[in-house]
C-alpha cells in the first residue's frame, strides 16, 4: 500500500512537526503537516478559522486534508492535535504506520506554557489540557501502530525510538543542489518555520541555518526585474555581496547602504530610499532586500510598505534580535520626534533567511541585546528558553553558545504563534509588546543612544514589578526577571529622576487607548495578560524598584 511512510499523532507541542522534520530528513524524505494544508485550503489561520467557521467546519476542512495527504504523500506526515477527534479521520488511518507521541500534563504544560497563542487552551490551561489528554488519549492508541513517549527525550532522541519501534533505515541525504554557480545551500540543518498568512496575506517562511543566501533568488522570483539591497553602513561589504550575487542572476540590483541603528528610522532616510527606487524606475513587482538588524529590517520593510503603496520585500536579519523579532511578523516603521516607530505600516516579507553565521562578527553588546527578546519570548510563552538560557548564561552571550540556534527558533516560533493568528495586533499580538511601554519610552528619552534590548530588558523587570504590585504575578517569578536578564548581561534599572519625561513619553504608546495606559503583564509564566488604567501610585511604586 502507498502512502505515507509514517503519519504522527499526538496532542499539539509534542513535537510533531519538529520529529517529523528530523524523520524526514533521516529518511531521505520530505515532511508535510495536515495544518499548514488546512491553513493553505482556507486562507487563514487556524484560531481564525476556529473564530471564523467553528470547529466543525476545521475538522471537515481537516479530514480532507489527511484524505488528501494519505493519497499523495508518501513521506512523514503529522496531523494536527485533535484531527483524531473525528471519526471518519481515523478511519482513513486504519492499517497505516501511525505513531502516537505522548507527554504527559506537567510536560505539556511546560513546553507549551500556558499559551494563549493556542486557540484551544486559552482558559485555565491546566485543567484543560487534563481533559483534553483524558478524552484524546484512547482515539490516539485506537489509530497508533506504535507509541513513543516524549518526556525528557530531545526531539533527536524522540526521533531515533520512532525509527527504532518502526524498524526502519536511516539514509544519507546529500545537500540539495542549488543549480545555481554562486549560491550554496544545504537543506539538511537548516529549519523552516512557517508563518500563517493572516488578515489577507500569504503565508511565508523563516528560514534558520547556514549558508542561506542562495535561497534569495527563489525567493526573489522571476517576475522581478530589479532588487533593491537595503544595508547598513556596517554591513556595506555584505550588502554589496549580495547585491553583486543578484546582479550576476540577471537581476538589475542596486544597493542602498543606510546609517547604522537608530538613525536609520527617520522619515528623511526612508525620503532617500524613496529616491533610490524612483530613479532606478521599481516597480510592483520589484522586490526590496533587507540585509541587517532590526533598525535595517525596520525601514527596509516601510519603504517596501509605502512605495507604490506595497512592494514585496525579504528579509535577511543579521542580529539575534533582528532574527528572533524584527524581522518576522510584519511590522514595519520608522520614529518620529515624538516617538518610537510611531509611523509603520504591517507589511509581512515574502521571506526571511536567518544565517547564523552572520551573528560571528555582531559585537558582545548587540548580541546580548537580542537576548532581551528571546527572554520575553520565554517570559510570555516558552519556559523552556528562560531554563535554557539558565542553564548557561555565558554561553547564551555568544553565538558559539551550545543552545544558540535552539533559543532563536522557538523564540521564532512564539512569534509565528502570535502573527499568525494577529498581524495587525487586535488582541493577541500585544503580548509581543511585554516590557515595551517602557522601553520605548526610555529609548526616546536616551535619543536611541540605548540599545534596544538594553531598554527592554529594564522594561520587562518594570512590567514583572508592575504585575506583582498589582497582586498577578508571584514573588518568586517576579525575581527570575533579574536574576535571568543579570546573568547575561543585560541592565536592570534606569535613572530615578527621569519618572516625569517617561510617563509622558508613554502616553503615545500603541497599545494606549484615550487617556488609559496599558501594560502587559503576566498572570505567570506563559500567562501573558493585559493590565489596563493602573493606578498612578502603583505605576510609581513599580518604576521605585527599577530606579537607579
Ligand atoms: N518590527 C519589529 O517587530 C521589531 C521587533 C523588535 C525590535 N525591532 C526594532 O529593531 C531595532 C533593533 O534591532 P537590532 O538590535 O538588530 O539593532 P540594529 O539594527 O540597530 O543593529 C545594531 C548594530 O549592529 C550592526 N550590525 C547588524 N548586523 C551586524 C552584524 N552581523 N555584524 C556586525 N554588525 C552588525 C548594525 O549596523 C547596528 O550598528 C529597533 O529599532 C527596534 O525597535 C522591531
Ligand atoms: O511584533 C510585535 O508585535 C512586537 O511588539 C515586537 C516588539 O518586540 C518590537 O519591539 C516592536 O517593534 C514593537 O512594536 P510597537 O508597535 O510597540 O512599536
Amino acid at each position: 500500500m502507498s502512502g505515507p511512510l509514517i503519519v504522527l499523532v499526538g496532542p499539539m507541542g509534542v513535537g510533531k512537526s519538529t520529529v517529523g522534520e528530523l524523520l524526514a530528513e533521516r529518511l531521505g524524505s520530505s515532511y508535510r503537516d495536515t495544518d499548514a494544508d488546512v491553513v493553505a485550503a482556507a486562507g487563514k489561520a487556524i484560531p481564525e478559522i476556529f473564530f471564523d467557521e467553528g470547529e466543525e467546519r476545521f475538522r471537515a476542512l481537516e479530514r480532507q486534508a489527511v484524505r488528501d495527504a494519505i493519497a499523495g504523500h508518501t513521506g512523514v506526515l503529522a496531523l494536527g492535535g485533535g484531527a483524531v477527534l473525528d471519526g471518519e479521520t481515523r478511519a482513513l488511518l486504519a492499517g497505516r504506520p501511525v505513531v502516537y507521541l505522548s507527554m504527559d500534563v506537567d510536560e505539556a504544560v511546560r513546553r507549551v506554557g500556558l499559551n494563549t497563542a493556542r486557540p484551544l487552551l486559552a482558559v485555565n490551561p491546566r485543567r484543560q489540557w487534563r481533559e483534553l489528554m483524558d478524552a484524546r488519549r484512547p482515539l490516539y492508541e485506537e489509530v497508533a501502530t506504535v507509541t513513543v513517549a516524549t518526556d525528557a527525550r530531545t526531539p533527536e532522541e524522540v526521533a531515533q525510538a520512532v525509527l527504532d519501534a518502526m524498524e526502519l533505515p536511516e539514509r544519507t541525504v546529500e545537500a540539495v543542489p542549488s543549480g545555481r554557480e554562486n549560491t550554496r545551500m544545504t537543506e539538511q540543518g537548516t529549519t523552516r518555520i512557517q508563518i500563517a498568512g493572516t488578515a489577507g496575506t500569504d503565508p511565508y517562511e523563516v528560514l534558520v541555518g547556514r549558508q542561506l543566501l542562495g535561497e534569495l533568488p527563489n525567493l526573489i522570483g522571476d517576475r522581478a526585474k530589479r532588487v533593491a539591497v537595503l544595508h547598513p553602513e556596517a554591513l556595506a561589504e555584505t550588502g554589496e555581496a549580495v547585491r553583486a550575487d543578484l546582479a550576476a542572476q540577471g537581476y538589475e540590483a542596486i544597493a542602498i547602504q543606510l546609517p547604522n541603528a537608530e538613525e536609520a528610522k527617520t522619515v528623511e532616510v526612508a525620503a532617500y530610499c524613496w529616491k533610490a527606487l524612483g530613479q532606478t524606475g521599481f516597480t510592483r513587482t520589484d522586490v526590496i532586500v533587507g540585509v541587517g538588524g532590526g533598525a535595517t529590517t525596520d525601514v527596509a520593510g516601510f519603504v517596501a510598505a509605502s512605495w507604490l503603496r506595497g512592494v514585496p520585500w525579504i528579509a535577511v536579519p543579521t542580529t539575534v534580535l533582528a532574527m528572533v523579532d524584527a524581522a518576522v511578523g510584519g511590522k514595519t516603521g520608522i520614529n518620529t520626534a515624538e516617538g518610537k516607530n510611531l509611523v509603520g505600516a504591517f507589511h509581512p516579507p515574502t521571506g526571511v533567511l536567518c544565517d547564523l553565521a552572520a551573528l560571528d562578527s555582531l559585537p558582545v553588546h548587540d548580541y546580548v541585546s537580542g537576548m532581551a527578546e528571546i527572554i520575553k519570548a520565554g517570559f510570555i510563552a516558552d519556559p523552556v528558553i528562560l531554563d535554557l538560557v539558565e542553564a548557561d548564561p555565558q554561553g547564551a552571550r555568544t553565538p558559539a553558545g551550545p543552545h544558540t540556534a535552539e533559543l532563536i527558533e522557538r523564540s521564532i516560533r512564539v512569534k509565528a504563534e502570535v502573527v499568525g493568528s494577529d498581524l495587525k495586533e487586535s488582541g493577541l499580538r500585544e503580548i509581543l509588546n511585554y516590557g515595551h511601554t517602557l522601553a520605548h519610552a526610555i529609548e526616546k528619552n536616551e535619543r536611541y543612544k540605548w540599545r534596544h534590548g538594553a531598554a527592554v530588558s529594564v522594561g520587562m523587570v518594570f512590567a514583572a514589578e508592575l504585575g506583582r504590585l498589582a497582586g498577578r504575578l508571584d514573588d518568586a517569578t517576579a525575581d527570575r526577571h533579574r536574576a535571568v536578564l543579570e546573568s547575561v548581561g543585560l541592565p536592570l534599572t534606569y535613572r530615578g529622576d527621569q519618572w516625569p519625561k517617561l510617563l509622558e513619553n508613554m502616553k503615545v504608546d500603541k497599545k494606549s487607548r484615550g487617556d488609559l495606559l496599558r501594560f502587559i503583564v503576566l498572570d505567570g509564566i506563559g500567562k501573558p495578560t493585559v493590565l489596563e488604567g493602573p493606578d498612578p501610585a502603583v505605576l510609581l511604586a513599580a518604576y521605585g524598584e527599577v530606579s537607579a
